[in-house]
Order: structure tokens, then C-alpha cells, then sequence
């Protein structure tokens, strides 16, 4: 569904990004492992097109055969309103503070699709009641929800808008171990009932064994291993899987 191709970033003549190839299959969820500082970020600014003024970018990120590298900007922003929804680490950061959860969900959701309030409170009803979220918090401000009641409304957001490819990037690395287990399950649930593609950024190998089906390895700005999450748990062939993996039990 999306092919990275070569895909090189420098900035202030420092190599972040080294030839890094990957494709992300159509309906599965792929992870993208590595330690911080590897280039993990980088590579999904690379894929939203929202990287730094000040970085050189080479290679390809191709989508329904376009080059998202060289895309006009507006055709860029309308794949980024209606085919790619990105969650991050902290979500608190995506509400305003002083505006109450229904309006900011509409925006997230209703507003991207072109839904009225009518449509869209008929359907995030179901889609709360679904993700065993109170419809309650629809009246609520984001600092009475917790940090992963707002990561999981961005899924019930996911759920309405059905992006072609939803982002995750290192979600869950803030939340305590129930609220992960909640989050995954709900992240889960997208792939499996709507098919939705996932891209997964992480450091944490029991979400990839939890959650994944493909997964790239990377190290130092390059990919080292990619693979099905089976096929590299099993038998990893690079260094610095192996670590990983070791370090793990
Ligand atoms: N705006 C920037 N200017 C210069 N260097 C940057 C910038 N953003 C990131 N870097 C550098 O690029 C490299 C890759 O960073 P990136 O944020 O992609 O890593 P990451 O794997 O996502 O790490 P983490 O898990 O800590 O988020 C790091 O060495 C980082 O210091």
C-alpha cells in the first residue's frame, strides 16, 4: 500500500536516514522497531510530508502510485485529511485544553469527512459504544479524561474517518500497563473489523509480538531486518535484532 524506496534524510550534512526500503502491506499492521534516536520519526515525517525546513530528502515514498516526496503541497494535504490519520505518543497535546470532547471529535472525524453534527452523533454513538467508551465524554473536557481515554477517542476518530493507513506512532509509551493492554485491543479491533493498513512506531517489543504482523528493524537510520513478525522473532539474522530480541526475556 505504501512503498518506501530508498529513502535518505540528511540535515546540517548529518546522514539521519540511510536507504532506508520498506513497503507497508494493504490491511495489516507493521511495526517499525529501533532504539530511540534510530529514525523511526524521521521516517513517518518522511511518509506525512511534514519534515523540518531545514532537512534534504532523497529517495521515494510511494502511494496509489504517486511520489508523496513530490506531490503537490494541496494534494499532499488532502491525503493527509482523508487517507492517512496519525496518532502520537501524547495526545493531550492534539486537544485544546478548553474546548469540550464533542467538538474536537467532530473536527477529528465528522469535519474531515464532510459530515453533519446529525450523521456524526448518530455514528461516534455506536463507534464509543463499541470501543466500551462512555458516550458521556462527548460533554466532557480533555484534562477529565485520561491519557489513554484520549488515545483511544483518536481510535474512535480512526474508526469514523476509515483512513487508508492509520499512524501509531510510540502510543502507547505513556500509558500505564491496563491502559495499554485497552489501547492495543481497540487498535486491534480497527485492523480486524474495518481492515484499516497500521503503521506502528515503537520500542517495545511485546506490543509488536501483541499487535504486528510485519515488522522493519532499524538501526542507526538504516533498515537492518524486515520481515513477518514470526519469521524475525524466530529466526532474526542481524546483530542488533538478536540483541533486542534477547533483551527481551
Ligand atoms: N529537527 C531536527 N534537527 C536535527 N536533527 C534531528 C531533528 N529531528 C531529529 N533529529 C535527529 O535525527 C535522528 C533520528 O531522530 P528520530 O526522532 O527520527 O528518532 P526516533 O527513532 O524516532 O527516536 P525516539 O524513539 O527517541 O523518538 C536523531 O539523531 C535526532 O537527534
Amino acid at each position: 500500500m505504501i512503498q518506501v524506496s530508498d529513502l535518505s534524510i540528511t540535515i546540517d550534512d548529518k546522514k539521519i536516514i540511510n536507504d532506508v526500503t520498506f513497503t507497508i502491506p494493504r490491511g495489516k499492521i507493521m511495526s517499525i522497531i529501533g532504539e530511540s534516536g534510530s529514525g523511526k520519526s524521521m521516517t513517518v515525517s518522511a511518509i506525512i510530508g511534514m519534515l523540518p525546513a531545514n532537512v534534504h530528502v532523497h529517495g521515494k515514498v510511494i502511494y496509489n502510485g504517486q511520489n508523496l516526496l513530490k506531490i503537490n503541497p494541496k494534494v499532499m494535504d488532502s491525503i493527509r485529511k482523508k487517507d492517512i490519520f496519525t496518532i502520537f505518543q501524547d495526545t493531550s497535546n492534539s486537544f485544546n485544553p478548553s474546548v469540550k470532547m464533542g467538538r474536537q471529535l467532530f473536527a477529528y472525524s465528522a469535519g474531515r469527512v464532510g459530515d453533519s453534527v446529525e450523521i456524526f452523533n448518530e455514528k461516534m454513538h455506536s463507534i464509543l459504544d463499541k470501543l466500551d467508551l462512555s458516550r458521556d465524554i462527548l460533554g466532557q473536557y480533555p484534562f477529565q479524561l485520561s491519557g489513554g481515554m484520549l488515545q483511544r477517542c483518536m481510535i474512535a476518530c480512526a474508526f469514523y474517518v476509515e483512513p487508508a493507513l492509520l499512524i501509531a506512532d510510540e502510543p502507547t509509551s505513556a500509558l500505564d500497563r491496563v491502559r495499554q493492554k485497552e489501547f492495543i485491543e481497540s487498535l486491534v479491533q480497527l485492523n480486524e473489523d474495518r481492515g484499516t493498513t497500521i503503521l506502528l512506531i515503537t520500542h517495545d517489543l511485546d506490543l509488536v509480538a501483541e499487535t504486528a504482523h510485519e515488522i522493519a528493524v532499524i538501526y542507526k537510520g538504516s533498515v537492518v531486518e524486515t520481515g513477518t513478525v514470526e519469521a524475525v522473532f524466530s529466526r532474526p539474522v542481524h546483530a542488533y535484532t538478536k540483541r533486542l530480541l534477547e533483551s527481551r526475556f
